[in-house]
């Protein structure tokens, strides 16, 4: 084996020579039993980083390994609406947001059944009832309740959380704008979405999905997407030669992820947009096995990967936590890796730890959840890698879901609020 990994020459001789012995005792070049087995048969370790250079050795030998593809535990069928169900999608993502992730009550202002607080004004227009009479907060929600098209109300003034102030009642509370001193609430509507229309008017599409791996689940999604929706997905991402390079945050080129990536944000607005109509599928697809409640708006922009060069490759990472650590809502919870482009060889995707190696196949999407049953996150088993491509190109867009984002608190919102929460919450 070419020596390309960080250890040096005369260590590397003994552990690829553990390597292959394991690998002949176990019939596998990743997984448990084979890294106990390389650790035990490798030279001791010299320094706390031997591990951390072991896990990469392994993970590199691994991916240049072509075995089976994984086993199937079982294969099911998932069907999902074709379109996007703009209504649907709005009002599950408030109702889910008002409910997991509470807003952080202002001093003064009213709890009620019948409806939410939100700090922020109402824009203009929409007005119902007797708009601009000033009375209290609890006056205003008895007015609103017996006006049938009061969706909310907002008080322009600090005042109102002390006693009666100006207020204006709203036919529409959907959109919220950050405005100081402002204070709206929200009336807990019924869901007015007709569901049978969107299902009804539309056809469905159904999807094989096979099961690779129960908990955290890892999925393959066959042939979700036709050729001609992977073109206009790439279309979106910019043609092969201009993609810029994946860039880490500091502005330096990533050494950890070789490869070329685009952003794209399907317009939520232009439900008859194929772009638009394919993302929907896939948080239906990924709702549906998972069972998150994971809708598109505000969501992170789906990302349009391209691996190019032979060695190009994403090292191993975890695309949320991967620690166990206690879920916080908004961070992300799953991920969706759709092939538009499949390479050759190499390029799988790899989930070292369970030796789980899914072999890209055009049009098939691979997802993985990592957000557990018991308010915790998953461990070490959902860090994963591209492994290096070594013949073709391979193009791939990746949609990262998060729970309880809404169009105004959106994924950007999200990062902000977990890091704080992390931070604040670390022992
Ligand atoms: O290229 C791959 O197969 C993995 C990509 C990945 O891990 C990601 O986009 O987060
Ligand atoms: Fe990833």
């Amino acid at each position: 084996y070419e020596n390309r990994g960080p250890l040096p020459d005369e260590l590397a001789v003994k552990v690829y020579s553990a390597l292959e012995t394991c690998q002949q005792r176990h019939g596998a070049a990743a997984g448990r039993a084979f890294t106990q087995c390389v650790n035990a048969e490798a030279p001791p370790a010299e320094s706390a980083r031997f591990d951390t250079v072991l896990k990469e050795v392994i993970r590199n030998f691994s991916c240049s390994q072509d075995d089976p593809t994984p086993p199937v535990l079982r294969t099911m069928d998932v069907t999902v609406p074709a379109g996007y169900d703009a209504c649907e999608a709005l009002s599950r993502a408030d109702a889910d947001a008002l409910r997991e992730r509470p807003r952080e009550r202002v001093k003064g202002s009213l709890r009620h059944p019948d409806f939410s607080y939100v700090a922020g004004a109402l824009p203009a227009g929409d007005d119902v009832g007797p708009t601009g009479r000033r009375m209290t907060a609890k006056e205003a929600a008895e007015e609103c309740l017996s006006i049938p098209e009061c969706e909310g109300f907002t008080f322009p003034h600090e005042s109102s959380l002390k006693g009666p102030a100006e207020v204006w009642f709203k036919s529409i509370a959907k959109r919220i704008s950050a405005a100081p001193n402002w204070h709206t609430y929200r009336r807990q509507m019924p869901d007015t979405c007709s569901a049978a229309q969107a299902f009804d008017s539309e056809e469905a599409r159904s999807y094989s999905v096979d099961i690779l791996r129960e908990q955290p689940l890892l999925a393959v999604i066959r042939n979700f997407a036709q050729p001609d929706e992977c073109a206009e997905l790439m279309r979106h991402g910019g043609h092969w030669d201009d993609m810029g390079r994946a860039y880490v945050s500091k502005g330096g080129q990533s050494q950890y992820r070789r490869s070329y990536s685009a952003n794209i944000d399907p317009d939520l607005k232009d439900t008859n947009s194929e772009l638009t109509r394919m993302v929907a599928r896939m948080f239906a697809v990924t709702r549906n096995l998972t069972g998150y409640s994971v809708w598109p708006p505000g969501q992170e922009p789906v990302n349009a990967v391209l691996y190019k060069n032979p060695g190009d490759e994403y090292r191993v990472h975890c695309d949320g936590s991967c620690r166990g650590t206690k879920y916080v809502p908004g961070e992300r919870v799953a991920t969706g890796i759709l092939y538009c482009h499949a390479p050759e060889e190499g390029g799988q995707t790899s989930f070292s730890v369970d030796n789980l190696k899914v072999v890209p196949n055009t049009g098939d999407i691979v997802l993985f959840a990592y957000k557990m049953g018991n308010g915790q996150m998953a461990g070490q088993e959902v860090e994963h890698s591209g492994c290096p491509l070594r013949k073709g190109r391979k193009w791939i867009a990746t949609q990262w879901y998060r729970e309880t984002l809404t169009e105004e608190w959106n994924w950007q919102n999200a990062i902000e609020k977990v890091d704080q929460w992390r931070h604040d919450n670390v022992a």
